[in-house]
């Protein structure tokens, strides 16, 4: 916390949570991105397990990344941008309780302010493709409960993310939820859950926020932020639509460097040397530098 800036990140997400209903959150695949949704208007951010996999390690979502991997980019995010930071932490980063309690810790201490933990096995998939498994409700429940109990900032936010309405259906999944909101969650994040009038029963049955996950190609249609906010939804999850824009971005770029010979013919795609300036704050820096040098100077 800065001496200037009193409020946690876990109180600026609550804050940003009353504040916007619902609450659209963005992922950001690195610390530009995370400045550009800032500058966009978002109050919050999100780092996608998809995304660090995909993104900075190039490899699939299938819980092969580790807490590490997880927190170098977390750390990177927060030294520049003072968004909240919702936190993607697969089903913990360990087998044991004590791995969960590390890994709350870990992410308090490198400046995130929400997690989302979730019930599949630790050989996790993605949320919506086939062939998930879930671990039990009391193993998920005792997860929770080491994440509430390692809080050593009592506003940093847990999400529980359940994974189960694809085995089990939507009734078991609601049981799940209640059980997940008494061990200490903050809000449901129902995953893949395909049907709008759903997402309003895992509000009446917990009583506390849920997330809805829109992510592109999924299982879940791109309901928009009005309809989600009539259905009761407070937390609505876009965490990798700007990284597929850029990937395809970059691709389209290689491959016209390639063919063509020149980027003459993909210029107007690109972000200027000037608008990269604007959003990283290049003159700002430079003019501290002029400054800090000219201050030396005159002290000679
Ligand atoms: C939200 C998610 O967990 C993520 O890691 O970003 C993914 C997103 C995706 O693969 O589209 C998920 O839904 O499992
Ligand atoms: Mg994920």
């Amino acid at each position: 916390m800065q001496p200037n800036n009193p409020k946690s990140p876990g109180q600026k997400f609550r804050e940003a949570l009353r504040n916007e209903k619902p609450l659209q959150i963005v992922g950001a695949i690195n610390a530009n991105h995370a400045l550009l949704a800032q500058q966009a208007g978002f109050n919050a951010i999100y780092l996608s397990g998809g995304g660090v996999a995909a993104g900075s390690l190039g490899i699939p979502d299938l819980g092969i990344t580790t807490l590490e991997d997880v927190l170098i980019d977390i750390q990177r995010i927060t030294n520049v941008c003072d968004l909240p930071l919702l936190v993607d932490v697969d089903t913990g980063f360990g087998p044991s309780a004590f791995n969960v309690a590390r890994t709350v810790k870990s992410l308090i201490k490198a400046g995130a302010a929400a997690l989302h933990i979730e019930d599949q096995v630790g050989a996790k998939r993605c949320g919506h493709r086939p062939g998930k498994e879930v671990v039990s409700k009391d193993e998920m429940v005792d997860r929770l409960k080491a994440a509430a109990d390692a809080r050593i900032d009592e506003h940093f936010v847990i999400g529980a993310r359940t994974d189960a309405f694809a085995n089990e259906g939507l009734e078991k999944t609601l049981e799940r939820a209640v059980a997940y909101k008494e061990a200490g969650a903050d809000f449901i994040f129902a995953e893949a859950v395909p049907d709008l009038s759903y997402y309003r029963k895992f509000v009446e049955a917990t009583g506390i926020p849920v997330l809805a996950n829109i992510t592109e190609f999924g299982m879940i249609p791109m309901y928009t932020v009005e309809e989600l906010g009539e259905a009761g939804v407070e937390l609505v999850l876009y965490p990798l639509s700007a990284f597929r824009a850029a990937n395809k971005a970059a691709q389209n770029v290689y491959q016209h460097i390639r063919k063509d010979g020149t980027q003459k013919n993909v210029l107007d795609t690109m972000q200027t040397r000037e608008e990269l300036y604007k959003s990283i704050g290049y003159h700002a820096y430079e003019q501290k530098l002029d400054d800090l040098f000219k201050k030396n100077q005159d002290g000679k």
